[in-house]
Formats: C-alpha cells, structure tokens, sequence
C-alpha cells in the first residue's frame, strides 16, 4: 500500500490549469510518476502534481509530475500556487523553492491571491532546449507541420524556461487545431525531451494570446513557462518590448524579462478549491 494513501492534498488552479497540491514535509515520500498518473486517471484529474518538501537550500522544494506521470523541472502556475499556500502558512511575503532546474524566488502580489515568481533566465542554445541537432539561431528552427510547400505551421521559435517550449508565430490562435497538431509536435523527433508547443498571436507590442498544448498534459487553460518562454521568444524577436500581458484561455497574465540579469518575472493569480485525502484503492489499482 503507497504510504500516500489516505494522505491530505489540496486542489488548486492557476488561470484553470488545474494543480494538485500534496504537502510531504510530514516525511511522507513523493509519489511515483506510475502514482501520479493513477491519481489522476483515477477521477482526482489534474495537469501537474506538485509536492511540497523540505530543502536544505531554500524554503522549501518541490517536485513537479505531469498528468502522464512525467516528472518535469518547471510549472509557473504551480509555482505560484505552492508559494502562496506556504506564505499563507507562514505569514512571508517573499519565499525561495527549489526545483529541479534550480532555486526560485516567489514574492505575494500588491493584490490578493496573487503571485510573483522570478523563474530565472531563459536558455536559448539548441543542446540547453534541447533539439536534437544543431540550430545556431532558434529564433527560428527548420520544423513545420503541412504540406512543403505550403505549410501550416512552420519555423518557431524554441527557448528553455526550466522546460523545453516551441513557439509558433500565427495571425489567429484560434484558426489551427492545436488539439491535433500539439501531440504531433509534441513528440517530433527534433526535441529529445519532448516540448510544450505553443501558438502566439502579437496583438501590441506589450500584448500576446497564446493557446498551449502542454508536454504531457495536453490542452491546458493556462501554462505559465510557455507564457515566460512566448514572452521572451517575442521580445528577442523584436515582436514586442520587455514586458507584456500574455492572454491564455483561462486569463492573463504579466510577463517581465528583465534588463538587468536576464530574469523573467511571472505575475499572475492563483484560486484554491478543495482540500482532500487519497483513496488507497488508487494506489492498489482497484479505483474506478
Ligand atoms: N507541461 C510542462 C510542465 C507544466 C507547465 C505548466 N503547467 C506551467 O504552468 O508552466 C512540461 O512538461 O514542461
């Protein structure tokens, strides 16, 4: 039997990309990525599963599992959503997470339930994505999706934000199927760890509507490291400045990559909707 089941988790959302939340500082160990999945598939639907543990090194760390049960080392709306249940718990307003692409700082917002995370500074070398061959500009990569020579969606832009992200530059974000292109995209060959794919449309020189088909979760409402890796991807592409709203289905939000130390800092909201325990029988296999 998983020492998980009948363990406390609470459910809570960033812009509607769905997080659940297992608290593991009372030495509880973290699920398997085979666990995460059964969690989910179980009904307790979610897009990421993020613990909370202690750290050494930082308030506290954290562990990140997709609803496929891949373990990955970036979610910006889960990230806002742990940060600000421990700094309710606490009473901080400024916090540090340690994640497997490296230490983060959260800070509270000058309104409520609302986060900023410095999530660091993006990588743009094709082995840091990583591709699977050498592109010495990934403003733009060789990969499309239609016929030759008229592709559909064709040369995005590819950046690491603690995740691999591949952006495609569109006059509509509603105008492509992302639901049938993303798996595709997903899984081509030309990113080894896979990626989360992205459609962004430039609406101002501060605006971006982004739609994502996230790596191992699929369509999501929101996905806060495409919002960082479109932001930045636009703004080195002299699409748009420094700072932009980046609209998602599930709302906006404030995109900063910062002069100084190339640091990208992510404001956005985050909601709590239920607290619960795990039923053992998903662990044994035996949930509906
Ligand atoms: N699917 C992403 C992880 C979650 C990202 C997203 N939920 C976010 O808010 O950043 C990946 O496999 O890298």
């Amino acid at each position: 039997m998983s020492a998980l089941a009948n363990h406390a988790f609470v459910k809570m959302n960033g812009l509607g990309n769905e997080i659940l939340v297992v608290d593991l500082r009372d030495g509880a160990p973290a699920p398997t990525g085979p666990e995460a999945k059964a969690i989910h598939d179980s009904g307790l639907t979610f897009d990421q599963l993020m613990t909370i543990e202690p750290a050494r090194d930082a308030d506290i760390a954290t562990r990140i599992f997709n609803n496929d049960g891949s373990e990955v080392s970036a979610c910006g709306n889960g990230t806002r959503c742990i940060a600000w249940l421990v700094m309710q718990e606490t009473g901080t307003s400024k916090m540090t997470i340690r994640t497997r692409a490296g230490i983060l700082t959260a800070a509270a917002g000058s309104a409520p339930k609302t986060i900023t995370v410095d999530m660091g500074a993006p990588k743009f070398g094709w082995q840091d994505i990583p591709l699977a061959e050498e592109f010495r500009d990934t403003r733009a990569i060789e990969l499309q999706i239609g016929p030759i020579d008229a592709p559909v969606l064709h040369s995005p832009s590819a950046v690491n934000v603690g995740n691999p992200h591949a952006i495609f530059w569109v006059d509509d974000v509603n105008a492509h199927d992302l639901g049938r292109f993303g798996p595709l995209l997903e899984n081509h060959p030309i990113f080894p760890e896979r990626a989360n794919i992205s459609l962004a449309q430039v609406t101002a020189p501060d605006a971006i509507t982004l739609k994502v088909w996230e790596r191992g979760a699929g369509l999501t409402l929101a996905c806060g490291t495409a919002a960082c890796a479109a932001a930045v991807a636009a703004a080195r592409t002299k699409r748009t400045g420094r700072s932009v709203n980046v609209t998602l289905p599930g709302g906006p939000l404030h995109i900063h990559w910062r002069e100084s130390d190339d640091h990208i800092l992510m404001t956005g909201p985050v909601e709590t909707e239920f607290e619960g325990t795990f039923d053992p029988a998903v662990f044994s296999g035996s949930a509906a």
